[in-house]
């Protein structure tokens, strides 16, 4: 059974940062935003997990190999050395959409994402070392069949990009409503997804789905381990046996 540590960090009052005193220029917000996204997911990439930016001012990151302790000193990290500071919420369980949903909870009962009284809040729980185990994280990696051939090399580069977040958003709908699972564009054409126990079955009928609601056709590797960065690393092989056989789903523990 997976067991899937979940960390929601947001920015704290972040909204009437960016306009206090007046609006701050765009390119600086987004320059900050990345260099943080960016330095969130070293820290975390440091210690096995993985980051997902998201909505950049909400960042999700799968922790499962990180103590309170390492939250606590990625936000006295982060505070001394950014203009804003984070609050994060720990949760853990088999679903990774119920404990993002709990994570979340702890976020929201500490105060408003835009209260200036709630600064740094750090709460939850984490699963502890000796209750991890191999088969804690599954992650798919997916990605869309011949996108160059296809996408890049044919159509102008937005009608790409189109094409490529329409499939994006119709599997990221369908994972987490039929599958209880969280999905994220991380580049490309790729979609890494952190998922319960799902097997070839949900994975074939979701390639499907995508394909007959959005007509993009995509391909999964599929790993476990202890790790984000495990069972993702794992899923990256996978996907590669999908580029060199031309199947369609690769389950790293199953290659029947
Ligand atoms: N973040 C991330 N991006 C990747 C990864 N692999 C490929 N990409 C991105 O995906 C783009 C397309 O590469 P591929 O997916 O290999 O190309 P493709 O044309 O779809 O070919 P096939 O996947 O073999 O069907 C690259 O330019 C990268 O931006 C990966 O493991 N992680």
């Amino acid at each position: 059974m997976t067991n899937t540590q979940v960390t929601l960090v947001q920015i704290d009052n972040y909204g009437p940062w960016t306009v206090t005193p007046e609006p701050r220029r765009e390119a600086d917000l987004q320059t900050m935003q990345s260099r943080l996204y960016a330095d969130i997911s070293q820290f975390v990439g440091n210690r096995g997990g993985y980051t997902f930016f998201t909505r950049f001012d909400n960042m999700i990151a799968v922790t499962n190999g990180c103590s309170l302790e390492d939250h606590a000193l990625l936000q006295e990290s982060v505070g001394n050395r950014y203009p804003v500071t984070l609050s994060l919420g720990v949760a853990t369980g088999t679903n990774p959409v119920q404990a993002l949903a709990d994570a979340t909870e702890t976020i929201q009962d500490a105060g408003s994402a835009q209260d200036k009284n709630r600064r740094e809040c750090l709460k939850g729980r984490v699963i502890e070392p000796p209750h991890r185990s191999e088969g804690d994280i599954q992650i798919a990696h997916f990605d869309v069949i011949n996108a160059t051939g296809n996408y890049t090399d044919e159509l102008n580069a937005f009608d790409t990009f189109i094409e490529i977040e329409q499939g994006y958003a119709e599997l990221m709908r369908h994972m987490r409503y039929a599958h209880g699972s969280l999905s994220f564009f991380v580049g490309g054409d790729n979609v890494i997804v952190v998922c319960p126990d799902l097997g070839r079955d949900e994975y074939d009928e979701a390639l499907s789905h995508v394909e007959e609601a959005v007509d993009v056709e995509m391909q999964v590797g599929v790993g476990r381990g202890k790790s984000a960065h495990e069972a993702g690393y794992a899923a990256k092989h996978a996907l590669e046996t999908c580029r060199t056989d031309g199947t369609r789903v690769e389950l790293e523990w199953d290659t029947a």
